[in-house]
């Protein structure tokens, strides 16, 4: 029986895989080892065998002895384990953390846009298949019709992202800035004759005090927006931006020559777990918006085309009605004042589950059968 280890199972992203495997029923025909980097000799999760101890995933001996490993983990333990791994071990390396997906013997996943390129990947001996950039995955799941036919000249993604993209201390501080400042003025929001100014004027002070939680964040999410994700690349592009473009391109399996352009602003807003966007698409030709809308429907089962009206909008395209759920609505399409190419649509997306988990999910599933 093929044996897969598991690491970072117990972190956010982790847990929202092992929620989603159980759900699926994916914990049969392998044998799960689960691996841990801080409670090695502790009981493990009960996946249907009953809790085997944890083993220490720094332990290259034991993550050698696996057939395929997954991680959760993050990108500072795949830098500290890969090389020394993978210079004695053959196995299938399965990752959510961005070190290794633009990596020449690496595979970005994420099977109803690229099944392709993942089958062409596995016939000719690639071993290391890496989830993608949150908001690039969904961007693609969301457009992958008009990817898939060819139809986009270039595309700007404006970006709405969650606080669950910088972690779970930072989704906490987010509701714990919340709570500051409601504190601050409740009891003039409890008074119905108070004077909104005043009420602004204190939250705005609290904001710009030191007694605003901002550890984690360094401002205040709450009540504000933070435009800059991630560190600085060249040309004043963060690196966010920057996967926007690579890793669309590696997805799609696209040469320098055939490469989409893709840029865009990218902004962290106070939604919990998922992200939005709104793009500016330049087709290749004028095609009628039933069409587009059509082709976007049907490219996959996850997508949902939102009629742009205001009640469907504010009933299914929001993080709101999206959170926890697999569904990528895409709505207020329409066509610019630009001209007939040019056109717009807002997306939504659980950051955690098509953004995260459920690429690497499915690509355990793909690899195991692969196997055989
Ligand atoms: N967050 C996101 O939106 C996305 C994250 N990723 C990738 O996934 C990686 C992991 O992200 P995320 O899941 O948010 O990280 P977490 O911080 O939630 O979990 C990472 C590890 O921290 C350890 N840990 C320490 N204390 C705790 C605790 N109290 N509860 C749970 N785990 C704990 C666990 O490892 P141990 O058992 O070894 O102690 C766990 O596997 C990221 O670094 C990134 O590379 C990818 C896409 C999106
Ligand atoms: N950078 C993303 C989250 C993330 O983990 O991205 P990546 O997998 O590309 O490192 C965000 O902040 O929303």
């Amino acid at each position: 029986m093929r044996k897969v280890g598991f690491v970072g199972w117990r972190g956010m992203v982790g847990s929202v895989l092992m929620e989603r495997m159980r759900s699926e029923n994916d914990f049969s025909g392998f044998e799960p080892v689960f691996f841990t980097t801080s409670q090695a000799g502790k009981p493990g999760p009960d996946v249907g065998i009953g809790a085997q101890p944890l083993e220490d995933a720094m332990n290259i001996d034991k993550l050698a002895e696996m057939d395929i490993i997954l991680s959760c983990q993050g990108g500072d333990y795949t830098t500290a384990v890969y090389e020394k791994l993978r210079s004695r071990w053959d196995g299938y390396w399965i990752d959510a953390a961005s070190t290794l997906r633009m990596s020449e013997d690496s595979i970005i996943v994420l099977d109803p846009v690229n099944r392709d390129v993942i089958d062409a990947g596995l016939q000719n001996g690639v071993k290391n298949y890496i989830g993608g950039n949150c908001t690039v995955s969904l961007m693609m799941l969301a457009l992958g019709g008009l990817f898939e036919k060819d139809m986009i000249e270039w595309i700007t993604s404006m970006t709405y992202q969650a606080a669950s993209g910088s972690g779970a201390k930072n989704m906490r501080e987010l509701l714990t800035q919340m709570g500051e400042l409601e504190t601050e003025v409740s009891d003039l929001l409890a008074d119905p004759y108070s004077a909104i100014l005043d009420i602004d004027s204190k939250v705005t002070a609290k904001m710009n005090s030191d007694s605003l939680s901002k550890e984690n964040w360094g401002v205040p999410l709450a009540g504000s927006l933070i435009p800059w994700i991630d560190k600085a690349v060249d040309d004043g592009q963060t690196k966010e931006e920057w996967k926007g473009f690579v890793e669309t391109n590696k997805i799609l399996g696209n040469t320098a020559d055939s490469s989409i352009p893709v840029d865009g602003q990218c902004v962290r807003i106070g939604s919990m777990r998922c992200h939005s966007q709104a793009f500016t698409i330049k087709l290749k030709k004028d095609i009628p918006l039933a069409e587009i809308e059509a082709i976007i429907a049907d490219h996959n089962e996850w997508v949902k085309v939102v009629p742009n009206n205001k009640e469907a909008t504010l009933q299914d395209l929001t993080p709101m009605k999206t959170s926890g759920t697999l569904t990528i609505p895409v709505g207020r399409i329409r066509k610019l004042n630009m001209g007939p190419e040019y056109l717009t649509a807002f997306t939504v997306g659980d950051q955690l589950l098509w953004g995260a988990a459920e690429p690497v999910r499915r690509m355990l599933n793909i690899t195991l059968k692969h196997l055989g």
